[in-house]
């Protein structure tokens, strides 16, 4: 059987979108890792399905596996990139779109310009809801990554992250700390690892060593989240201009119990077909 799907990306963040609502297949890990190898496979970060809700009062529901095959909470650049796939395939005629996420419901709004703008629910910090193992609740934890100490934020976009503060971020050594920190035993589901450099209270530069997929381009929910922290530590100010290797997200968030807005761009790149 034949199965149609959409090569995508958000800021060079790139995924596999497959419509399981008109489609079917049976996807396993093993599967979505031969699809996501580069070299002998399509080739993405992420994976992202399209199905049915399953609360009648949602339009969709949104599934994202990374590209070592696991299936996750949330992807933020992967949602507006949901957005302009199920208007393109007619799945909607709505522009206001509510979709449930194993990380929470999520609201897009394709807006007029194009560009479109994610609710991603309220992010939570409680070492329970990362999940991250500490004894209370800090802004800031020390954790033993290799011979340093870090000094990390974490938050819950409904996917983990933890945040590092750099003095210069072309000169550090993502590569080497972003895999220790992913893997380190304090997050028990493993964690995306993002390392931001401020520039002035309304910007900041990010780069993100993500949950099983690596150093990407651009991560929405790494981008949220470091808002999110840099704002908590009184570094940043609400509305936020994120700039990702590939590219700048707009973040805003009013506090506490307050949902983050995040907006930015979708692009398609091609259509395909693959055997399964
Ligand atoms: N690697 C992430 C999922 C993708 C997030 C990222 N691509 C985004 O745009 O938010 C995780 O394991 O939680």
């Amino acid at each position: 059987m034949l199965l149609r799907f959409t090569k995508m990306h958000g800021l060079g963040n790139d995924f596999m979108v497959i419509d399981l609502v008109t489609q079917h297949a049976q996807l396993s890990a093993k599967l979505i890792r031969q699809w996501s190898d580069r070299h002998t496979g399509i080739g993405f970060d992420q994976l992202l399905v399209v199905e049915p809700p399953g609360n009648p009062d949602m339009d969709f529901r949104y599934r994202i596996f990374n590209a070592d095959g696991g299936e996750v909470e949330q992807c933020g650049n992967g949602a507006r990139c949901f957005a302009r796939f199920v208007q393109d395939k007619r799945l909607t005629a709505k522009s206001e779109i509510h979709v449930e996420t194993a990380g929470g419901p999520i609201i897009l709004n394709v807006n007029a310009d194009g560009q479109i703008t994610v609710d991603m629910g309220a992010p939570r910090f409680s070492p329970a809801q990362i999940p991250f193992q500490a004894d209370t609740e800090a802004l800031t934890y020390t954790l033993e990554v290799g011979e340093q100490q870090l000094q990390i934020s974490t938050v819950s976009m409904g996917n983990p992250h933890s945040v590092t503060l750099v003095d210069d971020l072309d000169s550090y050594p993502v590569a080497t700390l972003g895999p220790l920190i992913e893997k380190h035993p304090r997050f028990d589901q493993g964690v995306n690892a993002g390392f931001m450099q401020l520039i002035d209270r309304h910007h900041a530069r990010l780069r993100v060593y993500e949950r099983g997929a690596g150093e990407t381009l651009a991560c929405g929910t790494g981008a949220c989240a470091a808002a999110v922290a840099g704002i908590r530590l009184g570094h940043l100010v609400s509305p936020v201009s994120m700039q990702l290797p590939g590219g700048s997200l707009h973040i805003e968030w009013a506090g506490p119990g307050q949902p983050v807005m995040m907006t930015g761009p979708a692009t398609r790149v091609y259509e395909g077909q693959i055997r399964v």
